[in-house]
């Protein structure tokens, strides 16, 4: 078999949604379906290697030569500064950040704030370009639990169905940038597999831009 590509897919919610893609796009994933709490396959049909890993870790793989193609969310490309090459939008883990605090917040309060987040320099842009000096702390997850506990004024963080926020009385003060999963692929990866790799996205892309059965009925 020839040489196998490397693919770091984000574990947990992203790989929940790009593995029916990958599927639809003729990509045998079944050593993945079947895992259990194995976190690296070699494809028993397809020259494929499959990396599971955690979406911080996705860049570092990539950056470091030990993937040659990531499946990441756009919001850790951002946070984590990623120069690799993004080839396709994969459409699904769409999300969004947002500025959310409890009903008794007033974000034009003239006083220091303290924001609440996973993604530190997201939220840093965010404050820089109005000029607003706050304090950030970085939270590892629950990052509701910010306002809600006083460790902080607000939070910077991603919300898809606005459940989270709602179930614990918080409310959107501003909406900052859009959130999808994307294919990332290093350089150097490229130029080595170039025919195999834009073959895999161009598979990819035309699922990707496939009508639903929703839209086509
Ligand atoms: N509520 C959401 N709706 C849609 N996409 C989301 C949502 N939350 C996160 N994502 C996307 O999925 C990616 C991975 O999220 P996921 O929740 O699986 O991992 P995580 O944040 O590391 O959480 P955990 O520590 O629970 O595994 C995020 O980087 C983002 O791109
Ligand atoms: O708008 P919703 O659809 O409710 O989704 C938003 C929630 O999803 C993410 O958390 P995640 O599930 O990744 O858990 P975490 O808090 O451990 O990061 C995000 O941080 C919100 O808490």
């Amino acid at each position: 078999m020839t040489e196998r590509i490397k693919i770091a897919l984000t574990k947990g919610r992203v790989e929940q949604q790009v593995l029916p893609l990958l599927e639809r796009a003729g990509i045998d994933c079944s050593l993945v379906r079947n895992k259990q709490r194995r976190l690296i396959f070699n494809s028993k049909t397809q020259p494929y290697q499959f990396i599971l890993a955690k979406g911080p870790d996705v860049t570092t793989f990539l950056e470091r030569g030990a993937a040659d193609i990531g499946i990441v969310g756009s919001d850790i490309l951002v946070e984590h500064q990623s120069t690799q090459y993004e080839l396709l939008d994969l459409g699904v883990g769409r999300c969004q950040f947002v500025l959310a605090s409890t009903r008794t917040f007033d974000p034009f309060a003239p006083k220091r704030k303290i924001i609440g987040t996973k993604y530190p320099l997201i939220t840093q842009r965010y404050f820089d370009q109005r000029g607003q000096d706050v304090e950030i702390i970085k939270i590892e997850g629950s990052v509701e639990l910010a306002p809600l506990t006083g460790l902080a004024d607000a939070i910077v963080d991603i919300t898809e169905t606005g459940t989270t926020l709602r179930e614990n009385d918080l409310q959107i003060y501003d909406y900052l940038q859009p959130v999808s999963t994307r294919l990332v692929v290093n350089r150097m990866a490229l130029k080595q597999h170039q025919t195999a790799i834009y073959q895999l996205v161009d598979q990819l892309a035309a699922v990707v831009n496939e009508p639903t059965s929703k839209e086509r009925a």
